[in-house]
């Protein structure tokens, strides 16, 4: 059996307790908006319409089309890929191979969404499968956990996450036991992080464009952007497939609930909100505001992008022309710190991007509701929370050296407010 970990590690999200209560909340608040956004006053804060009950949310051709989406991706994942990179050391000094073919899966799932299209598929009705779909998702999940949990009791101990392996059997199916659960080359944690979720999340953003289309005889204004910054934004996590291996979720935190409902269920059922809002309620939206929308849009993807990719272009090789002339501090494991570019800046321009963007996206939608903007307040909670996690690994990884970079570079997300 698969040993616990030290008493040294402490515990994350509130212990057994707050993994219990997230368990329940995640699921829950994903229910709560897919019911919200469809009703007339689509209040954030206001009790749902109505409690859905089992005949509503069970839908057998609903988990059908959930596995076969699952089946799809896996096959697409399976595919001969343009390039295999190598993971971070592990524990025991070895490297894990991924295939880089992500940008490939979506391609080619886009060509065989077109051809189903051109053969009459009916892709305007998905938005009207949502909640049954969500529900598939959130069932396939659970037992997932239990799956990849179980695995993890017949795993070696250089297998275990840092974390999620208390010993407490809620907190770590939460968490998550195994750092890289695989069967054979197939690794289950990269393959969940940016293919099903984030390729469906762009499908769902679709159907809702091809629903408004026919309703309403055109897509809005606001609904093109919507779907046009999102697909961005998945496409450009595709293309820089590579760098996910370098993110938090990769290289420290084990694959257990917490992710598998994230990447499964969350994103693609609460991400597409602002679409799933302009289909129920349509804004208008004119030329002069689109624009300055997409200014917004712009800068923000710039930041994200420059700094994600200033980072990763230095921990692969901190001598490339690109990156050699910036400032760093030596650590004591060999590594250094960026002190300069973007990352002179705040200690986490990639978040301050991403919520700039995440503003942009919820802009289309209009100032009348706070509905659309739930995205905006749950990411900042997330990133907030992210960072605080992050520092404590690196002051744990750097020690003195973090001290010197938190010294020189004092704010976290936002110059000189945060
Ligand atoms: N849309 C969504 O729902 C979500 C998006 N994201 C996005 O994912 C991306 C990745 O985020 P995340 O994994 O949290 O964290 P980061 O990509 O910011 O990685 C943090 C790591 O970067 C390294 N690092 C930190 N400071 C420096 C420095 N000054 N110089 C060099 N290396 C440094 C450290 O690792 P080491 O030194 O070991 O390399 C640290 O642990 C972000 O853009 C974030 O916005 C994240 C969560 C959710
Ligand atoms: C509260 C809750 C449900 C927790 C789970 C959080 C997950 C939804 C997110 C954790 C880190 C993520 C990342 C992305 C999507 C959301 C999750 C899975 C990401 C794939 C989005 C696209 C980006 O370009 C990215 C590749 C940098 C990013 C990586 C982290």
């Amino acid at each position: 059996m698969a040993p616990r970990q030290g008493p040294q590690a402490p515990l994350e999200f509130g212990g057994p307790l707050g993994a219990a209560a997230l368990m329940l909340l995640l699921p829950a608040t994903m229910f709560h908006l897919l019911l919200v956004v469809r009703s007339g006053p689509a209040r954030l804060l206001g009790p749902p319409p109505y409690l859905p009950g089992l005949e509503v949310l069970w839908s057998p051709q609903a988990l059908l089309l959930l596995l076969t989406w699952l089946g799809l991706q896996a096959a697409l994942y399976l595919l001969p890929a343009r390039k295999v990179a190598e993971g971070q050391e592990l524990k025991d000094k070895s490297r894990l191979r991924y295939p880089i073919n992500g940008f490939q899966a979506l391609v080619v799932t886009a060509l065989l969404v077109g051809l189903g299209l051109s053969a009459g598929l009916p892709l305007g009705a998905l938005p009207e499968m949502l909640l049954p779909l969500a529900f598939a998702a959130t069932i396939t999940t659970f037992i997932f956990s239990l799956l990849l949990y179980m695995k993890a009791q017949v795993a070696p101990a250089s297998a275990l996450a840092p974390g999620g392996n208390s010993g407490n059997l809620i907190y770590d199916f939460f968490l998550g036991r195994e750092l890289n659960p695989r069967i054979c080359s197939f690794d289950f944690k990269y393959f969940c992080e940016l293919r099903p979720g984030l390729i469906g999340w762009v499908f769902i953003n679709l159907a809702l464009l091809v629903q408004e289309a026919e309703l309403r005889g055109s897509p809005s204004l606001a609904m093109w952007l919507v779907n046009g910054f999102q697909l961005l934004y998945v496409g450009d996590a595709l293309w820089h497939e590579e760098a996910v291996l370098t993110t938090m979720d990769i290289m420290h935190d084990g694959f257990g609930f917490m992710l598998a409902f994230g990447d499964l269920a969350w994103v693609p059922f609460t991400y597409s909100l602002q679409a799933q809002f302009l289909l129920y309620h349509p804004q208008p939206l004119g030329l002069p505001m689109a624009a300055v929308i997409c200014l917004i849009s712009a800068i923000g993807y710039y930041i994200f992008r420059g700094a994600n990719s200033q980072k990763n272009t230095f921990r692969k090789n901190p001598s490339d022309p690109s990156v050699a002339g910036l400032e760093t501090i030596p650590t004591a494991t060999g590594r250094q710190l960026l002190v300069s570019g973007w990352w002179g800046m705040v200690r986490h321009p990639n978040y301050l991007g991403d919520l700039i963007m995440a503003l942009a996206w919820s802009l289309p939608c209009g100032v009348s509701h706070l509905l659309p903007y739930f995205y905006v307040l749950y990411f900042t909670a997330l990133l907030v929370h992210r960072e605080a996690r992050d520092e404590r690994q690196c002051l744990q990884k750097y020690g003195r050296a973090w001290h010197e970079y938190c010294r020189r570079v004092p704010y976290r997300i936002l110059p000189y407010i945060y």
